[in-house]
């Protein structure tokens, strides 16, 4: 991304009100070219709904939504450009794979081979087969091959590897990397928050309508500690400072300079020749982040 590129997605202060629910409030958010952007949250927490603007499905109550510089609406302009993956898919169950993959190729103008979409998701082997005969996991990989029919620039992924198995998983998300090595712009929404932690450039943590935390993972994850954890043995002396005790002989420190109190931790125990039972240092991880979010009062 180079300075003064104009953002793929630009939201400014949006708002979207079901009746008198206020399901989205204030939401500002950039997606630059190339980005992995995820966008997410708890349930309800208003992702759909923002996606379905940006999308151009849903017009917000205010607010300003710019896609490559224009209006969502404008989507004869728009559209053509954009891949966009649902959480339910839309196909005919009457119509074959190919059938399936070609008529959306005629739908957004984009051109492409059926052969290489459907390689992509190792379907080759059921071209002939109509939808109606596929499992959902089956079904769900169709959904990304038309998604990404004809490589487009703009590409929303909403929860796309629910039902996969992991090697489907792996193929999916080899493929989303290549697309972002052509320079696609990626927007993800998940509850797998290990694809968004391994896969995502900036994350946008959503609840009840609002950004709790935007970032990197780095910087999302850098605001809480990360855990050593260890037991000790019956005849042990008393634990270092800062080792809080979890049950009889199990303990816990929380720290955000990792490296510096475990190597802390491993003298003491060297030092006391003591065997730090059980002995695991986690990283922060999105999870502990997220999971604080959801219980941090101030965001009921
Ligand atoms: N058509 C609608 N009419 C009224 N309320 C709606 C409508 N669609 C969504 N909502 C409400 O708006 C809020 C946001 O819904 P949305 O589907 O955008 O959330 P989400 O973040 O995608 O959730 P999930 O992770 O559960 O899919 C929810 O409280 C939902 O019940």
């Amino acid at each position: 991304m180079s300075a003064g590129t104009s953002p793929v997605i630009e939201v400014d202060r949006l708002n979207l009100t079901y009746g008198d629910f206020q399901a989205v409030k204030d939401l500002s958010f950039r997606v630059e070219q190339g980005e992995l952007y995820a966008l997410l949250g708890t349930n309800g927490a208003g992702k759909t709904s923002t996606l379905e603007i940006v999308e151009g499905h849903r017009d917000a109550s205010s607010g300003t939504v710019r896609v490559f510089g224009r209006s969502p609406g404008d989507r004869r302009a728009v559209r053509p450009r954009m891949g966009i993956m649902l959480q339910e898919s839309g196909f005919s169950p009457d119509l074959t794979v190919a059938e399936s993959v070609r008529l959306i190729g005629r739908l957004t103008g984009r051109s492409d081979s059926v052969e290489r979409v459907l390689g992509i998701v190792d379907l080759n082997g059921k071209a002939g087969n109509r939808v109606s005969q596929l499992s959902g996991g089956e079904k769900r990989r169709l959904d990304f091959a038309t998604t990404v029919y004809g490589r487009p620039e703009l590409i929303f992924l909403d929860e796309p590897t629910t039902g996969l198995d992991i090697q489907s998983r792996d193929a999916l998300w080899a493929a989303v990397e290549q697309l972002r090595a052509d320079g696609s712009t990626i927007v993800l929404t998940t509850h797998y928050l290990e694809e968004a932690q391994q896969h995502a450039d900036r994350i946008g943590l959503m609840h009840r309508g609002t950004f709790r935390a935007q970032g990197t993972v780095a910087e999302l994850t850098r605001t809480l500690p990360a855990a050593i954890q260890f037991a000790l043995p019956p005849d042990a002396p008393a634990p270092p400072a800062g080792a809080a005790a979890l049950s009889d002989q199990s303990y816990l420190v929380e720290t955000f300079d990792l490296q510096t109190d475990l190597k802390h931790l491993l003298d003491w125990a060297a030092a006391h020749r003591v065997e730090l039972l059980g002995l695991s240092a986690a990283p922060t991880r999105l999870d502990d982040v997220f999971r604080a979010i959801e219980t941090d009062p101030v965001s009921s």
